[in-house]
């Protein structure tokens, strides 16, 4: 059996950017992906209106993005029953697939198995409100932990800085505990916020608007990457 786990490189702490494509013409989809060429994922937002009060995309579509993408996918699952459909996200050869914790009926680390028996990195998200102490236990068994700075279901929101607390207690138990684990943000990331989020200790910074929204999606990108090296530290 084939299972994904990070590489070295990949836990450099060199900053990651990944535009969310939520914020992209969906109209355009091919064109839209093709202008974050330059991005280090491209993050794919799967809303299913019961989860979160939005529908986006399901797995058909994310397939023709994936032959299309220069940039591997990290594919964030905002849906009810991610045991059942995670896997497939996977399959089709997506770079990492995250579930939100909330979501999850049973033991979130069987999915995790699942995940990466399918092909992918194992990613485990949480609300803003989902205290990160419940999950200590499991974090061990993903390779990707999303922080949520936004309710999710939306681009487009403020950046809440009141979670800042939870990405730095992810750094320190990744830290400590010597773990394979990426700490991710989503939502609100911007040229104002994101040296707060890569100070905190994220390594990945999940940019909606800000990317998406910029005349120039690469000047963009490489912005942003500037201003999280010096304080990522
Ligand atoms: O998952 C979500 C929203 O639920 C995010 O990925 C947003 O798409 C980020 O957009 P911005 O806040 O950066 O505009």
């Amino acid at each position: 059996m084939i299972t994904a786990h990070l590489d070295s490189d990949d836990v450099a702490r060199t900053p990651m950017i990944a535009p969310s494509l939520l914020s992209a013409d969906f109209a355009r989809l091919a064109d839209e992906v093709a202008r974050v060429a330059d991005a280090d994922w491209l993050h794919v937002d799967v809303m299913d209106a019961h989860f979160v009060p939005n529908l986006t995309l399901g797995r058909p579509v994310v397939e023709a993005i994936h032959a299309v993408s220069p940039v591997p996918l990290d594919c964030h699952l905002m849906i009810e029953a991610p045991e059942r459909w995670a896997p497939g996200y996977a399959e089709l050869g997506s770079r990492n697939v995250t579930v939100h914790a909330e979501a999850c009926t049973g033991d979130p680390r069987d999915v995790a198995r699942d995940i990466r028996a399918a092909g992918a990195l194992a990613g485990l998200a949480l609300k803003p409100g989902t205290p990160l102490e419940r999950y200590e236990e499991v974090l061990r068994d993903f390779d990707t932990l999303l922080v949520m700075t936004v309710e999710p279901g939306f681009g487009g929101q403020a950046f809440m800085a009141e979670v800042l607390p939870k990405v730095r207690r992810a750094r320190e138990l990744v830290d400590t505990g010597h773990l394979q684990v990426l700490v991710e943000v989503d939502g609100g990331i911007n040229a104002d916020t994101i040296a707060q989020a890569a100070e905190a200790g994220a390594d990945v910074f999940v940019a909606g608007s800000a990317v998406y929204g910029a005349d120039d999606p690469s000047r963009a990108i490489a912005a942003l990457r500037d201003l999280a090296t010096p304080a990522a530290g």
